[in-house]
C-alpha cells in the first residue's frame, strides 16, 4: 500500500482525493491550509465551500498539519493555488526524504519569476517530480464520470509509478516526458478560457468561438514550442483537450470569470463574489506574456485579455482590436 499526501483541499485536490479513495489501495491524507477548514471538513463530512454536494470518504484523514500529512508519504499531491506553492514546498523541504515524489496538479505560472510548477519545486528541492494535467473539472472527477489526464515527468519511472497507482475505472492516465508542454498547456489553456468567457459574455456567436479556440490553440502551443515543449504535447490532452473543456463548459471558474466580464462587470467585483476560489488565468495571463516578452513569441489574444483584465480596456474594443489585426498566413 502506498501512502499518498494531497496537499490543498479546494475542489481538485478534494476531487482527486475522493477518486483516489474510490480506486482504493493507498493511505491517503487531505492537508487542507487552514484548521477551521481542516475542521470544518471534519465535522460535515463535505467540503461545503469548495465542493458541495460530495461525502468525503472515511478513509480519507483530513488534517492542517502539513508536518504530520507528508510523513512517510510516498507521493505528494501538490494542489494548492500556484501562487502558494513555493510557500506549501519551503515549508516542508527539510523534512522532505529523497525518494518522496512530488507531483503538481496546479495549473499556473508563478508570478514575476514566470516559473512553471514543476520549476518551483526544483528550484526548492531535488526530490523526483511531476505534473498531472489534462481536461478535468472537480465536479465531474468526485463524481466517478471517466476522466482521461496526463501524467509528465522527465523520469519515466516517476510517470509509470503515478500511472498505476492512480488509475481506475474512472480515471485514466497517459505517460508523456514532456513536462515543459504538459505544465505549459494546462496554465496557458486559462488564459483563453477567460477570453472564450468574454465572447460567451458579449453575446457573440458560435463563429467567433470558434474562431478563439483555433487561434487560441496556435498561440499556446507557439509559446510552449518556444519553451521548450512539443507541439504534439499541445495537440493532446493538455493543450486542445483542456482548452476544448474549460472554453464551452459552464463549470470553468476561469470562464466564467470572463462571461462577467463580457457582461460589463469589473474584475474586482467578480473576485470578491468568488469566496477565495481560484481563477488561475487572471494571474497567469501577465505571466504568460512575460515568457512570451522573453522568447519573442507573439500572443494577441493574451495580450488583449491583458488589457480587459488589468487595463480596463473594454471587451468589445478588445475583439475590434484582434479582428483589425494585419492578415496573416495561417
Ligand atoms: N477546480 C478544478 O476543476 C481544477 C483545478 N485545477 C487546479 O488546481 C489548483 C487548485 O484549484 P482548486 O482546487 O480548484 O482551488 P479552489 O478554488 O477550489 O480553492 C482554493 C484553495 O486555495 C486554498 N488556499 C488559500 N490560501 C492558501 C495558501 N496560502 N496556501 C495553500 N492553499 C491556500 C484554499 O484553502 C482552497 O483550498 C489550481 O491551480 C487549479 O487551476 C486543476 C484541474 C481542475
Ligand atoms: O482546469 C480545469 C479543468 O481541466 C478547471 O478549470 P477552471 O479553473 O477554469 O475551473
Amino acid at each position: 500500500m502506498s501512502r499518498i499526501a494531497v496537499l490543498g483541499a479546494g475542489a481538485w485536490g478534494t476531487a482527486l482525493a475522493i477518486s483516489l479513495a474510490r480506486r482504493g489501495g493507498h493511505d491517503l491524507t487531505l492537508w487542507a491550509h487552514s484548521a477551521a477548514l481542516s475542521e470544518q471538513l471534519i465535522e460535515s463530512g463535505e467540503n461545503v465551500p469548495y465542493l458541495p454536494g460530495f461525502t468525503l470518504p472515511a478513509d480519507i484523514q483530513i488534517t492542517s498539519d502539513l508536518p504530520a500529512a507528508i510523513f512517510e508519504a510516498d507521493i505528494l499531491l501538490s494542489v494548492t493555488p500556484s501562487q502558494h506553492l513555493r510557500e506549501t514546498i519551503a515549508h516542508i523541504a527539510p523534512l522532505l526524504t529523497p525518494n518522496q515524489i512530488i507531483l503538481s496538479a496546479s495549473k499556473g505560472i508563478e508570478d514575476k519569476s514566470f516559473l512553471r510548477m514543476t520549476q518551483v519545486i526544483a528550484s526548492i528541492t531535488n526530490n523526483p517530480c511531476g505534473v498531472v494535467s489534462g481536461p478535468s473539472f472537480a465536479q465531474e472527477t468526485a463524481a466517478g464520470l471517466p476522466t482521461a489526464v496526463v501524467i509528465a515527468s522527465s523520469v519515466p519511472q516517476v510517470a509509470q509509478t503515478v500511472q498505476r497507482e492512480f488509475s481506475s475505472p474512472s480515471l485514466r492516465l497517459y505517460t508523456n516526458d514532456d513536462v515543459t508542454g504538459v505544465e505549459l498547456g494546462g496554465a496557458l489553456k486559462n488564459v483563453i478560457a477567460l477570453s472564450s468567457g468574454v465572447i460567451h459574455g458579449l453575446g457573440l456567436g458560435a463563429n467567433t468561438s470558434a474562431a478563439l479556440i483555433t487561434r487560441g490553440i496556435a498561440e499556446i502551443t507557439r509559446l510552449a514550442v518556444a519553451c521548450g515543449g512539443r507541439r504534439q504535447t499541445l495537440a493532446g490532452l493538455s493543450g486542445v483537450g483542456d482548452l476544448v473543456l474549460t472554453c464551452t463548459g459552464s463549470l470553468s471558474r476561469n470562464r466564467q470569470v470572463g462571461v462577467e466580464l463580457g457582461k460589463g462587470r469589473k474584475l474586482p467585483e467578480i473576485l470578491a463574489g468568488m469566496n477565495g476560489k481560484v481563477a488561475e488565468g487572471v494571474r497567469s495571463t501577465a505571466a504568460a506574456l512575460g515568457l512570451a516578452a522573453r522568447y519573442g513569441v507573439e500572443m494577441p489574444i493574451a495580450e488583449q485579455m491583458d488589457a480587459v483584465l488589468h487595463r480596463e480596456k473594454s471587451p468589445r474594443d478588445a475583439i475590434k482590436d484582434l479582428m483589425a489585426r494585419p492578415g496573416r498566413e495561417e
